[in-house]
């Protein structure tokens, strides 16, 4: 909890949209309550001549946006930026993207995970081009190469045969379909905090349904079709979700808290199918920046928790000196707690100096401090 009488200012810019189902009434409430202010940023004026914000929290896009959060960082080094611009741009072609899955080691016994194989396609000629069907076999989903929250960034293909790659528009990226029961788990990502959702997704395509099928089908945000609560049982028990089996939380999370690292961002989910050739092999497909936290099952608690840990430093770092690491001087646990804050809160600065510290009941740090 926030030292008595603290406040904290977070200012958010945010598209209509994103603000409409962002900022509700509940959660401005509940972090209010905890001493932190939701304030909107005007972004028709410099954002350094308002606040002052102890955080910014943004999903807005291009230059102009851009050095105002320079300039904002200039004069308020201490103050978070959730996240940087320079991380987020990562998520905005789909091959980087997951270049970050391909690169991530996680030691699993009874699970494996990584990517769906895929090229990129920058002309029509490589499109028609043999070598390229010798690393893909049909079917395939054409995806736009940038995923830059446009409506266009979200049109797809599922192309059956090669009738269906006449229609395509490179840049794209050609990504091997794969069977997983018509069911994508989205794990939502908020800091320390993941949560695991299951959504409808394209039907699986047989062998014999695809020598009938015409050339290909266009879709959009399929797993996004249905307005309901997406994430309770009516919606799971409309869309015949309630069968499917959730991947293991354990696994999830250590892919979440892997990509949280290498990527440096805070806010974020990821979609997952599970590959029905292998009922133990997951894939992740889509990485997308700040997404739709409302359909998160608790997303007022979580979100208020999380700007806590991102706000109430100083009170942190005192009881981090205090009950943790007592052993360790005062000046490590204090420029442990301040380093890096744009990305990592305090607790994980620690455990990367003092990478098994316990607490004394032999719990993880991260649950023994809460804010
Ligand atoms: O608003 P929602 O709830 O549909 O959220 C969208 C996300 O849906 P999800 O939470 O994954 O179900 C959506 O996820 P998908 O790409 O559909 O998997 C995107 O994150 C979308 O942002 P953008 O258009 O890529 O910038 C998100 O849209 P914005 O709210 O950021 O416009
Ligand atoms: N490789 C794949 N195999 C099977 N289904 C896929 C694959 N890639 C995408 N999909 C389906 O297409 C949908 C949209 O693809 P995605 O990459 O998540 O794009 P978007 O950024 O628009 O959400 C997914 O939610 C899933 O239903
Ligand atoms: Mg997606
Ligand atoms: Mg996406």
């Amino acid at each position: 909890m926030a030292g008595e009488g603290s406040r904290f200012g977070i200012g958010y810019a945010l598209l209509p949209k994103k603000e409409n189902s962002f900022i509700r009434e509940s959660l401005v409430k509940l972090a209010r309550s905890r001493g932190i202010d939701l304030v909107k940023i005007d972004t028709g004026r410099p954002l350094v001549d308002q606040g002052p914000f102890d955080c910014v929290l943004h999903k807005l896009y291009g230059e102009d946006w851009r050095s105002q959060l320079e300039d904002f960082r200039y004069q308020n080094p201490n103050a978070v930026i959730l996240d940087s611009p320079a991380a987020i741009e990562r998520l905005h072609d789909r091959i980087s993207m997951l270049q970050v899955v391909s690169e991530l080691k996680i030691e699993n016994q009874n699970e494996t995970f990584g990517i769906p194989k895929q090229i990129v396609i920058y002309d029509k000629e490589t499109l028609f081009d043999n070598q390229t069907w010798e690393l893909l076999k049909f079917p395939v989903i054409a995806k736009p190469l940038v995923a830059d929250g446009s409506a266009k960034s979200h049109k797809m293909a599922l192309v059956f045969n090669p009738e269906g790659l006449n229609k395509l528009k490179p840049p794209i990226v050609l990504q091997e379909f794969v069977n997983h029961g018509g069911v994508i788990f989205k794990v939502y990502v908020v800091g320390e905090h993941v949560k695991c959702v299951k959504r409808k997704s394209l039907p699986d395509v047989s062998e014999e349904k695809l020598n009938s099928l015409e050339g290909s089908l266009s879709f959009s945000q399929v797993s996004n079709l249905a307005t309901h609560q997406k994430s309770d049982d009516k919606y799971y028990k409309m869309m015949h979700l309630e069968d499917t089996e959730l991947p293991p939380l354990s696994f999830m999370t250590d892919i979440a808290r892997g990509l949280r690292r290498a990527m440096n961002l805070n806010l974020f989910n990821f979609d997952v199918i599970r590959d029905t050739r292998f009922g133990n092999r997951y894939l992740i497909i889509d990485i997308n920046y700040f997404p739709g936290y409302l359909k998160m099952p608790g997303y007022e608690t979580v979100l208020t928790d999380f700007f806590c840990d991102m706000v109430c430093r100083k009170d942190r770092e005192v009881a981090v000196e205090k009950d943790l690491v007592g052993e360790f001087s005062q000046e490590v646990v204090i420029a442990a707690a301040t380093d890096g804050r744009q990305a990592l809160s305090c607790e994980e600065e620690v455990r990367k100096i003092v990478p098994n510290s316990c607490c004394s009941d032999g719990e993880e740090m991260e649950n023994s401090i809460q804010v």
